[in-house]
């Protein structure tokens, strides 16, 4: 098993190139007073505080095994990678806990005859599981200690795939299975959804992984422990880059145009895109100028992929090699072939190094020029529409329904766009009846000793029964799957006008807000916009154009930039938002021509001339490659004198990120995690770039403040600690004078809204009291339905005492009593700027009515107050009434229940019109 998951993809492995990068945890939490949980999306500083190395994967805090695992992680960001490396980790006893690891692929749902068994399904079925020669003894063993088992389960893109498996249940199916799990009589999909729900195998440990899209609440309840792969960071991406370019003048090279442009440094946080760029880095001589946008990037790897497929099938025919057989990749072979026969192999080798350097060299030179003929161009044409096809139906599998010819196979699989997945493997003859079947059979058995002495025995059982039935096809690299897609849409004449629009959910205006943006859809739509844009002659390099297609092209053009100039941009979402922005960086930046460039340019200025002020983020993940992209699109914004008020907020953009943001010229204000925001500044203070931290403390905006997580208290509390010492630490200095009059954000913050609910508010109100007495100027505070109760009522009187320009007070919802009220009552004639109280739903019956209506004519501000649905009867609301006739202040009165009679009530309100039914 360590050999079979050495490899990471082809010419790269795990022991030299691998960078280890830590997973965060991730939480599903309540947000304000929404009830239903999920993902939280962390700011940057909290992140931090959750990563975890690879061996603390499968424990809690308090060591025990975590036993439903899900890993998140978007295209690229190497969910895969990891599962190899703890394959790696497990096969040299790092990780003890477990006597078995497989793991299943999606792909092999695409087996759909009911013949196989739960040992067929983990010894025959599952992804680089080595030959096992007596099965049924393995297999007794699996079941005897399956605690000591993990099971991952890889290839998933979508949640909802999981949880399409989780919802199918059949009773009698699952009895069948958990009484006879050895029978052959199941479909893969059965004894997936078996294993999932538990039936089978129940006590194993279960680690899924997928990207992180789809509705999967399901899934989500069932799981013990959400994490995530992180990106590489800055230091990760120097680590890889020295391990993937051996060469120091070439390193040396790669890392001078990583500094250079930012954007390719930022693509690089998606470990899939960093390979990507040190792949065209590598060609850098010959390729010229390094891409300066993701459509750029596709484009030349793909260019370099052709190349290098076009040079290998020279050699090959040159040298006669034998070629790659049926649907097996090149990178799939290396991975199975023994030591010993890879030793021969680099003996072999070693004599064609020269031939192979001449290779390069041309290769090298070649780079640049054509790099299809037209039967390739032909096969990049149906390549782009089979991209299409499968970005539309989210998955990277090829559809199974269409024929492919023999060459156009041969052509995807050459150029290593496609991968195929071997289904079905021979099941593994034990050794005694393979004996048997040698004594019977000599030819055979000659033949095999053959094989064995050329070092691949037991190679057999990873080998499909027939090549060409027993594969699924799939999309090696999800980035150029969509860039292919992209090409098919904006330029094939089979795409009509109005089928291209529907690609475009982003241009669609508000109604596209409704629909479900997946990842590589958002990317398909960027490249089809910009490649509408891009340098045709570049293009020719790889498809095939007649004027028919390039007058296609322009159409579509007009139609995107009739669509972009139509935007309502005020309407449109945050992510619709940001899918613009990208479309519109991707299209003025890629290698324009002529017109087209200025077209693209006039986009952008009409689309910065017409965004919001206002510019809202909120809720959706800000990754470092979409901070670049917003920050060129407010750079142009301020280029034409507009000025944005930001707002970053549940967006987990990095500290690094946010800092990049909020130096523009044009930002007025900006807000963010609170917690990022104050890393930022003490960044700012240690490195001493004094006027960015005096823009970053005088641009943060609060207001209105919204908490509705645990942290967020935590968060406040420490920026409002800065604001009253003035400082940010104690052994901090340089910014007293920037501090001199606090923090001007928490000075003007005149409205609190305190959201934490019933179950964890009183987890962040004692932190809340102790922060309010900072917020001085505080005149709206909301803490309705946080269960203060009587307890915290004392609290809180000590605290609003402290808040002098208070004007509206909700405390409805709060299980204040008569006690609470008692507690309360000084402090609320105290505040004397008070118009608006609402203790609405509480437990306040008679004797605290009667305390309230002896303090209401000391509340002179008072204008409106709510005791609507309390426990008070008659008794109480009689005396409220009365207290009434002594404030001539006080324009309303709520105080209806049910415990006060009809006809008292009815009275009361004749009496005095003020006293309010609702
Ligand atoms: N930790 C890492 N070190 C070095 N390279 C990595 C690492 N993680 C990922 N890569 C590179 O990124 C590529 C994509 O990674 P991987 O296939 O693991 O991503 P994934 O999250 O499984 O993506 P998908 O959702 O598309 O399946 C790998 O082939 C490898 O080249």
């Amino acid at each position: 098993m360590n050999r079979t998951c050495l490899c990471i993809e082809e010419g790269l492995s795990l022991t030299c190139h691998c960078v280890d990068v830590p997973v965060s945890q991730r939480e599903m939490l309540c947000s304000g007073k929404n009830t239903n949980k999920e993902l939280r999306i962390m700011g940057d500083t909290d992140r931090q505080k959750t990563l975890l190395e690879r061996s603390q994967i499968f424990r809690d805090i308090h060591g025990h095994n975590k036993r439903y695992i899900l890993l998140l992680g978007n295209a690229g960001m190497g969910k895969t990678t990891l599962i190899k490396k703890l394959f790696l980790d497990w096969s040299t006893d790092c990780i003890p806990q477990f006597d078995f690891v497989f793991v299943l692929d999606k792909k092999a749902l695409f087996l759909t005859r009911p013949c196989y068994s739960l040992q067929t399904l983990l010894l025959n079925l599952s992804s680089f599981v080595p030959p096992c020669l007596d099965p049924d003894a393995v297999y007794a063993q699996i079941l005897a200690a399956s605690k000591r088992v993990l099971l991952i389960f890889d290839g998933f893109e979508e949640l909802r795939d999981y949880e399409i498996l989780i919802q199918t249940q059949d009773r009698d199916l699952m009895t069948s299975l958990q009484k006879d799990s050895k029978a052959g009589m199941f479909t893969v999909r059965q004894l997936y959804s078996a294993i999932l729900q538990r039936a089978l195998l129940p006590d194993c440990t279960l680690l899924l992984t997928s990207r992180p899209r789809g509705a999967a609440s399901q899934l989500l309840r069932r799981v013990n422990s959400i994490l995530e792969v992180c990106g590489f960071s800055t230091s990760d991406i120097e680590t890889y880059l020295s391990r993937y370019f051996t060469d120091p003048v070439l390193r040396a090279s790669a890392l001078d145009c990583l500094k250079n442009s930012s954007y390719l440094h930022l693509l690089c946080w998606n470990p899939g895109l960093c390979r990507l760029v040190c792949m065209v880095l590598e060609h850098s001589k010959t390729l010229g100028a390094p891409p300066r946008t993701l459509t750029e990037l596709c484009h030349q790897v793909l260019c370099l992929k052709l190349e290098k497929s076009k040079m290998e099938t020279q050699v090959q025919t040159q040298t006669s090699l034998p070629s790659v057989k049926g649907n097996q990749s090149l990178s799939n072979i290396q991975t199975q072939i023994r030591p010993d026969a890879r030793r021969r192999r680099q003996r072999a080798r070693k004599n064609q190094t020269k031939e192979k350097n001449e290779m390069e060299q041309e290769e090298r030179r070649s780079v640049g020029q054509e790099a299809c003929g037209v039967e390739e161009k032909n096969f990049m044409d149906q390549l782009s529409s089979l991209a299409w096809e499968t970005v539309k139906a989210n998955s990277s599998i090829l559809p199974t329904g269409h024929t492919l010819s023999a060459k156009f196979k041969d052509f995807a699989l050459r150029t290593r766009l496609i991968c195929s997945h071997p289904l079905r493997k021979e099941p593994v003859v034990p050794k005694a009846k393979e004996e048997e079947a040698g004594r019977d059979n000599p030819d055979k058995k000659a033949g095999d000793e053959n094989q064995n002495k050329k070092g691949i025995r037991g190679r057999k059982a990873f080998e499909n029964v027939n090549p060409s039935d027993d594969c699924v096809l799939f999309w090696a690299n999800p980035f150029l799957q969509s860039y292919l897609a992209g090409v098919h849409l904006s330029l094939s004449r089979n795409v009509s006008e109005r089928h291209f629009l529907q690609a475009l959910p982003a241009l669609s205006g508000p109604k596209g807000r409704r629909r479900h943006q997946i990842e590589e859809q958002g990317l398909t739509q960027r490249f089809a916009v910009s490649l509408l844009f891009h340098n045709r002659t570049l293009l020719q390099r790889l498809l095939s154009f007649t004027k028919t297609s390039f007058k296609n092209t322009v159409s579509k053009q007009t139609l995107v930039a009739k669509q972009l100039q139509g935007l309502l941009y005020g309407d449109l979402s945050p992510a619709q938002i940001l899918e613009v922005c990208h479309c519109m960086h991707e299209a003025s930046t890629t290698y324009g021509e002529g017109n087209r460039g200025s077209c693209s340019a006039q986009l952008v200025s009409h689309m910065v001339e017409n965004l919001p002020a206002f510019l809202s983020f909120c809720g959706i993940p800000l990754r470092p490659p979409d901070v670049f992209t917003v920050k060129y699109i407010l750079e142009k914004g301020g280029a034409q004198g507009r000025g944005f008020r930001l707002d970053l907020e549940d967006t987990g953009i990095q500290v690094s990120g946010l800092r990049s943001v909020v130096g523009l010229n044009n930002i007025k204000t900006y807000r963010a995690c609170v917690a990022d925001v104050i890393a930022l500044w003490e960044q700012l203070e240690e490195s001493g770039e004094e006027e960015l931290l005096q823009q970053a403390v005088s641009r943060l905006e609060l207001y209105p403040l919204k908490i509705t997580q645990v942290c967020h208290v935590e968060h406040l509390a420490k920026l409002v600690d800065i604001h009253v010492h003035k400082r940010l630490s104690d052994s901090c200095t340089q910014s007293d004078s920037i501090l001199a009059e606090g923090v001007p954000a928490i000075r003007e913050l005149r409205k609190l809204e305190f959201e934490l609910g019933p179950d964890r508010g009183p987890l962040g109100l004692p932190r809340l009291w102790e922060l309010l007495p900072g917020l001085m100027n505080l005149q709206h505070l909301d803490l309705e339905n946080n269960k203060i109760g009587d307890g915290g009522s004392e609290m809180l009187a000590n605290t609003l005492i402290t808040l002098p320009s208070l004007e509206i007070l909700n405390l409805s919802q709060n299980c204040i009593g008569d006690r609470g009220v008692k507690n309360l009552a000084p402090a609320l004639k105290s505040l004397p700027k008070l118009h608006s109280l609402s203790l609405y739903s509480n437990m306040i019956s008679d004797e605290g009515a009667e305390k309230l209506a002896s303090v209401l004519p000391l509340m002179a501000s008072l204008t409106d107050l709510d005791v609507k649905y309390n426990k008070l009867t008659d008794v109480g609301a009689i005396s409220l009434g009365a207290s009434l006739r002594n404030c001539r202040n006080i324009k309303t009165l709520r105080m209806w229940n049910q415990c006060i009679p009809y006809g008292v009530f009815e009275r009361l309100k004749q009496q005095d019109s003020r006293i309010l039914w609702h």
